[in-house]
């Protein structure tokens, strides 16, 4: 397989919610060579919990699927899902699993942090973001209240993409995209925020170093991966930022990720800070900024209602005026963790179609919703919105997008792009290159062009009344 390739190889990974992805690459055209993916599972009852030994598991079975085209990588990335809170002990084992971004548990600890730290704007001003139950600060506050001896028990800190990172490398770096999700990580600083730190009790010791953007986390150390000893081993980053990598982002250029989570996100050169929230004030990996909202409920919460209404996902029908609000996880945007799916508007002759419709309507809407508050000065009005992750192969969802943007639409070819950003994370730092200069050079986004259409309006205008009026039940 090598032997076609132009230059030296690189491994994008990324380590999501639901899967561990990896792609070999030619460092100089960006051909995938060689792929692999491996599943993931989720438990902990009421909580959104994985094992984070299982994404190292999934990481090996990932790159064996590559074959020998990893056995000749000469530098590799990791980007991981953010904000998940991985708790080892003296040994470097998991203290419990790991805390995902989607647990909505810790959301009486995010209020709390908030009050006593000054409030909504000052968190805003200081750290770049809200600390919403997403956030890791708002998981370990929880962890120490609920589990006091898990919390004690815990020697580091990690987070999902610089625990893999850790365990190819030995040393333990982050990045400063993936350290801005944490809230003890202040974007006003450019570092973590040891009064926050105190706040909640956790010793600073305990965290990974934040690397520069370009600087290596170390070379691979493990021996009984398929990646050869001695490779290089790049910072990584959260998946979103690897994501804008991937697509070599401009800033102002709008990006709609359709994913276990909904995302919308720009790259910025102002420093976000959104008091209301909804907007995350994340840092980029490379020097600027990657403001962002995101959702709980997308792919996973409308093929729910998909396999419930047992119609293929496909299979949507337009009219009506029923109208859902998918939010069957709680919801983070707009914030309400202890909300539930809500129908509004069923009549006689509503079809099974119609209720699939609502349902991407809802999802689409809760997202497109905060695009605006996302977009800054930056941002051309009529920009393109680039689509990406597993729903964006989707018609219904494509459509959807389209029918409720008014805006136009491009499909980048390129479908992994969080272990392409990673991959071109790996081949920056091998070639000496601005990663994002990489991915354009492998030219990622490229992909099916969609012209823009008429917002529907009157849709958009029963979902915002929905949710509205519906305030008193999404709020139990
Ligand atoms: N052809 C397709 N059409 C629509 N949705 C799809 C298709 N293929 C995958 N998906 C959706 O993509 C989702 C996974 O997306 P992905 O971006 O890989 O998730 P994550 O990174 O959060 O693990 C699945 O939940 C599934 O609903
Ligand atoms: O929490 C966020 C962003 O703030 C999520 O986007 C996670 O980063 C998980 O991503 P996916 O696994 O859905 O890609």
């Amino acid at each position: 397989m090598a032997a076609q390739a132009a230059g030296p190889l690189v491994v994008g990974v990324d380590s999501s919610t639901q899967s561990t992805k990896a792609l070999v690459v030619d460092a100089v055209t960006g051909a995938v060579l060689a792929r692999g993916q491996a599943s993931h599972t989720i438990g902990g009852g009421a909580g959104k919990e994985s094992d984070p030994r299982q994404w190292w598991q999934a990481l090996g079975e990932a790159l064996d699927q590559c074959g020998d085209a990893v056995r000749q990588a000469s530098a590799v990335s990791v980007g991981g899902q953010q904000h998940g809170l991985v708790t080892l002990d003296a040994a470097g084992e998991p203290v419990r699993p790991a805390l995902l971004w989607n647990d909505v548990r810790p959301a009486p600890q995010s209020e709390r942090l908030i009050a006593e730290l000054g409030g909504a704007k000052a968190w805003a001003d200081r750290v770049g973001s809200v600390p919403r139950p997403a956030l890791t600060v708002a998981k370990w506050a929880w962890l120490r209240e609920h589990e006091p001896d898990a919390a004690a028990a815990t020697a580091a800190v990690r987070l999902p993409h610089d625990y893999l990172t850790e365990r190819l490398t030995g040393e333990a770096v982050t990045d400063r995209g993936d350290a801005s999700g944490t809230g003890w990580w202040a974007s006003s600083t450019g570092a973590y925020d040891t009064e926050i730190l105190a706040h909640v009790g956790l010793d600073p010791a305990l965290l990974p170093r934040v690397a520069l953007p370009g600087e290596a986390a170390g070379t691979v150390h493990a021996g009984h991966l398929p990646l050869p000893k001695g490779a290089l081993v790049a910072a990584g980053t959260g998946d979103n930022m690897a994501a804008a990598l991937g697509l070599g982002l401009r800033p102002g250029l709008p990006v709609l990720s359709l994913g276990t989570s909904g995302t919308v996100y720009a790259v910025s050169t102002h420093r976000p800070a959104d008091p209301s929230g909804t907007v995350a004030g994340f840092a980029d990996a490379r020097g600027d900024w990657l403001p962002l909202a995101c959702t709980l409920n997308c792919t996973l919460a409308v093929d729910r209602v998909a396999a419930l209404l047992a119609r293929d996902r496909e299979a949507v029908e337009a009219g009506g005026g029923v109208v859902m609000l998918p939010y069957l996880d709680g919801e983070r945007t707009p914030n309400l963790p202890n909300a539930s799916g809500l129908v509004h508007g069923l009549r006689h002759d509503t079809t099974a179609g119609q209720v699939l419709q609502a349902a991407y309507d809802g999802a689409v809407f809760t997202l497109l919703e905060a695009l605006d508050r996302v977009l800054d000065a930056d941002a051309a009005p009529d920009a393109p919105l680039l689509l990406i992750g597993g729903g964006a192969r989707g018609r219904a969802w494509r459509e959807t997008v389209r029918r409720l943007s008014g805006r136009p639409v491009v499909v980048p070819e390129a479908q992994e792009l969080v272990a392409l950003g990673a991959a071109a994370q790996a081949a920056g730092l091998l070639l000496e290159e601005d990663p994002a200069a990489v991915a354009r050079r492998w030219g990622t986004a490229r992909g099916a062009e969609y012209e823009a259409r008429p917002r529907d309006d009157a849709a958009w205008e029963r979902l915002t009344a929905t949710l509205a009026d519906g305030a008193p039940l999404l709020r139990p």
